[in-house]
Order: structure tokens, then sequence, then C-alpha cells
């Protein structure tokens, strides 16, 4: 189980999370959601200790991540699939991250196995497309045949085989009673996949509940997508327009 406790994170004047405080039960697979910036990716960093709150908790089955003896068998964590050695294999890379538990070669190549990355387990990471390169990062997290999960945005850029192995994989692992913490931007991914959905805007909660009651909560949503804008719709920071009506904008200034 993870638990976020009134957690606040600031960069200097910036509030990347407000306040927050949800659960991710086990045996749920909890989607995590919310637009550009909202603050789910510094969420996921306070949970695994690589960010420290500014205040407020965030633990994992009661305990902090940084008091985990063999974190790699209590939490699996994908947070960056970029954040490999280029210049290492992906069966050198997968055995850095055993050695440090003293978890086996089998367990690595069984991994390999699970993740679809057999025929390239002695490609050089550097060259991995973006694909390959989730999954290396899920391989990673399920090394240990950890409790929890916590996967930041999985399914990017998956083929659609891929994505319906991670909706499968997540499922079983949920299914086996362990905690499963996701996040991405897929609206129709995560209502098939999550058992709960937790919204987040400007660092704040706006939701959390099932995927079906998100939508009945919002009046006139017949999908979790529709429900999603209708909630975050003041928490949008970013939002692109088209060409047609940037070129009616008054000019910066700029001289590029
Ligand atoms: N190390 C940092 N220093 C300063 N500001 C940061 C840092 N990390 C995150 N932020 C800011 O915190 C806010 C939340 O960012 P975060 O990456 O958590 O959002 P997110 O919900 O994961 O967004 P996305 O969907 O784009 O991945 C943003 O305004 C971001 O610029």
């Amino acid at each position: 189980m993870i638990e976020v406790a009134s957690l606040t994170k600031r960069y200097g004047t910036t509030t990347a999370v407000d306040g927050l405080t949800f659960t991710a039960r086990s045996g749920t697979v909890t989607g995590f959601l919310g637009p550009n910036g909202a603050g789910k990716s510094t969420t996921m960093r306070v949970v695994v200790g690589l960010e420290r709150p500014t205040s407020g908790t965030a633990t994992v089955d009661g305990r902090h991540y940084a008091d985990l003896a063999a974190p790699l068998h209590a939490v699996g964590v994908m947070l960056d699939a970029r954040s490999v050695h280029p210049g290492r294999t992906a069966f050198r890379h997968l055995l850095a991250q055993a050695q440090t538990h003293g978890i086996s070669r089998n367990r690595v190549h069984e991994v390999i196995g699970m993740t679809g990355l057999e025929s390239v387990a002695g490609r050089r990471a550097g060259t991995f497309s973006l694909g390959m390169g989730q999954r290396l990062g899920i391989a990673g997290a399920l090394l240990g045949d950890p409790g929890t999960l916590i996967l930041d945005e999985p399914v990017n850029g998956l083929d659609p085989d891929g994505v319906l192995w991670v909706r499968r994989l997540v499922r079983e692992l949920a299914d086996e009673g362990r905690t499963v913490l996701l996040s991405s931007h897929l609206m129709h991914e995560l209502a098939l996949c999550a058992d709960r959905v937790v919204i987040i805007g400007k660092g704040r909660l706006l939701a959390d509940a099932s995927v079906q009651e998100i939508i009945d909560g919002s009046a006139g949503a017949a999908s979790l997508e529709d429900a999603y804008l209708q909630l975050t719709a003041d928490s949008v920071q970013y939002r692109g327009r088209s060409a047609e009506d940037s070129a009616t904008l008054p000019s910066t200034g700029s001289t590029r």
C-alpha cells in the first residue's frame, strides 16, 4: 500500500505538489492522472525517496522508501526509461541492478523473457527504440519481484501488442495482491486497466474514486476522458492553440 499524506513539494516559488493525500491499495491498479506539470512525477519521486517532501509524508507499506533494507524487493520503479547507461547491454544493465540485491542471473533471464527482450538482450541499451527502452525499464521494475510497482507512463512508446501486454501484466500483478500505481495520459487505456483513479491538477487532488464513480460523478460524461476533461478544465497549465489563433495574437516582440 502506498500512502501519500498532506504531501507538499516546492521548488523555489513553484509548488509542484500541494497538500496531496491519497492511498493506492494492495490488490488494486491505481491510475494516476493529471495535466502536464500537475505533479505526478514529483509525487512518485517523493514516494521512492528521490525527492524530500517540503512537508507531509509518503510511505510504502508504512515505511519510508529510504528505510527499506532491500528496496528492489519492496518497490519496483520505472520513472524514466531513458535512465540507463547507453553503452551497457540490456542484460548487463539488469545484472548490475540485480547484483546490488543478490538477485540471481536466472531472474535476470526471467524478466528479460517476461518483457519480450530475449532477441536484444545483448544489444547496447543506447541503441534501443523508445518502446524497447520502456520494456527494459519494466524489466528492471520486476527484477526484485516486489509487492509494489510504481510505473510512470509505462505504455508510452509501446506498440499495440505492448500496450495489451502491460494491461494484462498490471492486472495479473494486482490480482496477486500487489499494489500498482501507474501514470498515463491515455484515458482509454487507463479506463481498461485501472480499478481506481487519482486525478490531480496543479498539485492538488481533484478526484479519487473508481473509474465508474468518476464518470457517474461528472454531469453528461460518457467516458473517463470526458470526466477527466471536465475535472481538470481549470488546472490545465499548458494549452496549445491552432496556428490560425496564434497568428491573430499580438506580437511578443521576439526577433526570432
Ligand atoms: N527539479 C525541479 N526543479 C524545479 N521545478 C520542478 C522540478 N521538478 C518538477 N518541477 C516542476 O514541478 C511541477 C510538476 O512537475 P511534474 O514533472 O511532477 O509534473 P507531471 O504531472 O509529472 O507532468 P507531465 O505529465 O508533463 O509529466 C512543474 O511545474 C515542474 O516544472
